[in-house]
């Protein structure tokens, strides 16, 4: 079973007395990144397989959220990632919603390529985060997870790229599940870290202000789904042989 807290650091502050030690972490800088997408996409799984460097052997549906941390060196700067693994089925959810989106710092939008409907949920998950008014310009990525099941991909790489596109957002294909796409999965978070490194200096969320007001405009359903239905007409356009 995954546990709930994990922190894999690369650091080497064993060696350090532990005064420094506090005072280092004192000034670490802490970022918070959601992971959501439908149930049964592999949220969990691709958390774990960052924090703890391994496939998790069985797992159970997330019940609220789940905190998995990792500390790692960005330019010489340890900066600590705590990721919010939040659960897809709607009943697990509802009390926690509000917690996950306070001071969020980036957004990680998975999705299962073997499985369309997961894909086809992406603009209500992006409309989710619209209307708890998380501003369009923190970072966002968009994971396509478990590209192990070759036989069985439901949802192409060119439509799930204009998709991730329309949104300005990277893609990234990847499983949890296979060691050697490990490597792939720690690419994914630190190009979330480097974003984040290179972004304006931020408070550690245990300093920022919880009821802080934004004033972004609410999208409506219908606009969230014109990014679907945009890379689907140019992928027909695409494949068109005329
Ligand atoms: N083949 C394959 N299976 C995976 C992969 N990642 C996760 N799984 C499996 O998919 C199932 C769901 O994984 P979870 O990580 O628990 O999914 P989740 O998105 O966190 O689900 P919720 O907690 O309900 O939101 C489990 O049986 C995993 O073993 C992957 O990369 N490849």
């Amino acid at each position: 079973m995954v546990s709930k807290m994990s922190d894999s650091s690369n650091s080497d502050l064993h060696e350090e007395p532990e005064s420094f030690v506090i005072e280092k972490q004192a000034q670490r800088r802490i970022f918070k990144i959601i992971v959501i997408g439908d149930s049964n996409v592999g949220k969990t799984c691709l958390t774990y397989r960052f924090c703890s460097s391994k496939f998790p052997d069985k797992t159970e549906a997330t019940i609220g959220v789940d905190f998995r941390e990792r500390t790692v060196n960005v330019e010489g700067e340890q900066i600590k990632l705590q990721l919010w693994d939040t659960a897809g089925q709607e009943r697990f959810r509802k009390s926690m919603v509000q917690h996950y989106y306070r001071n969020v710092h980036a957004i990680v939008f998975v999705y299962d390529v073997t499985k369309m409907s997961s894909f086809e949920n992406m603009p209500g998950w992006i409309g989710e985060c619209d209307q708890h008014n998380l501003n369009r310009d923190i970072p966002r990525i968009l994971v396509g997870n478990k590209c192990d099941e070759k036989d069985k991909i439901a949802v192409n790489t060119n439509l799930a790229q204009k998709f991730a596109d329309s949104y300005n957002m990277p893609l990234f294909e990847t499983s949890a599940k296979d060691d050697e796409k490990a490597n792939h999965v720690d690419a994914i978070f630190m190009t979330l870290a480097h974003k984040l490194k290179n972004a304006k200096p931020m408070m550690p969320p245990y300093l920022t202000n919880h009821s802080r007001n934004f004033n972004t405009v609410q999208l409506g359903d219908s606009l969230q789904k014109r990014g679907l239905e945009r890379a689907r007409a140019e992928e027909r356009n695409d494949s068109c042989s005329c």
